[in-house]
């Protein structure tokens, strides 16, 4: 089978506050960087599938005849935008060689692509291609580096087999896919980032997927056109992590006391909803001091949530702490436990 050329790319993200609730049914504000992932896909005539993912290290190629073999497991039945294919998945480590569930989450990268590569092929004739993917984010460092992976794998899988069409391209070069296709793109994401996260609340997707910045509450995404030009400034830790260990953590905690962590949840929710209401009334009437107390107070109490939940890092303590002594807040983005913090710059700092 011949297919088109394809180049795409997603931004990553920073999530202003609910990471970790938002898994839990709460709201979530989130926004997009300019620091994206890129992905080229090359037809070939090898009869290979060959994947280049330089960030992590990983250069794999099947001859189309193995992957072929996985066929009559994948498409037997239409699986529902929630859920994987638990057979398919069965199959699929078997075969990448991790039956046993030992696959570090670099792996995870390969499982998802070849899920989301036989998912949407596997009911025709395979493909031959080549895909390379390479990013400016950090690699699991709470910016999104898995949706913004997932993302490109999606778009540009579904415009390969035909599902979407290549996006027309505006005057200014910018291509976009109409709404219905970017939901079609962002249900594929979402189970690539299943497999690399397995509990993910589906934010990330949605930021990688739309850009700009959108509040985030069980699946629906709406996105906030009225927002107040914000200076945030990223500093990752360089501590490693991975969120889907973060996710179960948290998951965990809840399971072991559900009484005491239900009202932090409850209370992430409540800074969310509460910085949304700021941010919308700094776009309706003269931005103030008091408006910005109010969003570095939110920001140091949700720290605390996020510490209690267990996702805190003696690294990020120390962001925390070093910004304070400029008068500036910071708190942990993304999963936690490492990775990147964001801190609010008041206009005219320094
Ligand atoms: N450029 C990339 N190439 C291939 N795989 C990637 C790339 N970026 C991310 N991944 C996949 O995503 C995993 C990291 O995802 P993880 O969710 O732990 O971190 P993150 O997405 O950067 O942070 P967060 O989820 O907190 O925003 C990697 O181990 C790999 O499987
Ligand atoms: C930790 C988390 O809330 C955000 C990771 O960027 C996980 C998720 O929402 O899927
Ligand atoms: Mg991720």
């Amino acid at each position: 089978m011949k297919v088109n050329d394809c180049f795409v790319s997603a931004p990553g993200k920073a999530i202003l506050h609910g990471e970790h609730a938002v898994v839990h049914g709460k709201v979530a504000l989130a926004v997009s960087l300019n620091l994206r992932t890129f992905l080229k896909l090359k037809a070939t005539t090898t009869g290979k599938v060959c994947i280049n993912l330089p960030n992590i290290d990983i250069f794999l190629s099947w001859d189309l005849s193995e992957l072929k073999q996985l066929i009559p497991y994948c498409c037997a039945q239409r699986v529902e935008l929630k859920c994987l294919d638990p057979e398919l998945v069965r199959r699929l480590r078997e075969f990448v060689g991790a039956a046993d569930g030992n696959l570090d989450t670099c792996h995870m990268a390969t499982l998802a692509f070849l899920y989301l590569y036989l998912s949407l092929f596997g009911s025709g004739e395979l493909p031959s291609l080549t895909v390379s993917v390479w990013s400016e984010l950090p690699t699991g460092a709470g910016l999104g580096s898995s949706a913004a992976y997932s993302v490109c794998l999606a778009a540009a899988l579904l415009c390969t087999s035909g599902a979407i069409t290549a996006p027309l391209r505006e005057p200014d070069h910018a291509a976009r896919w109409c709404q219905e296709d970017l939901e079609l793109i962002n249900s594929w994401a979402f189970r690539g980032e299943m497999i690399i996260h397995g509990n993910p609340s589906g934010v990330d997707n949605a930021v990688g997927t739309w850009g700009g910045m959108l509040r985030f509450l069980a699946g629906k995404i709406i996105p906030l056109s009225r927002v107040p030009l914000l200076r945030i400034l990223l500093t990752n830790t360089k501590v490693p992590r991975s969120t889907k260990v973060l996710v179960a953590g948290v998951k965990d905690k809840i399971n072991k006391f559900p009484a005491v962590m239900t009202p932090v949840l409850d209370s992430v929710d409540a800074i969310s909803c509460t910085c949304e209401k700021v941010l919308s009334d700094m776009t309706s009437e003269p931005i103030t001091g008091e408006h910005y107390n109010i969003l570095e107070e939110l920001i140091d109490i949700n720290q605390h949530h996020l510490n209690v939940l267990g996702v805190g890092h003696p690294a990020l303590d120390t962001l925390c702490r070093v910004t304070l002594t400029r008068g500036l807040h910071s708190k942990l983005t993304g999963a936690g436990g490492g990775g990147c913090g964001v801190t609010l710059l008041r206009p005219g700092w320094p």
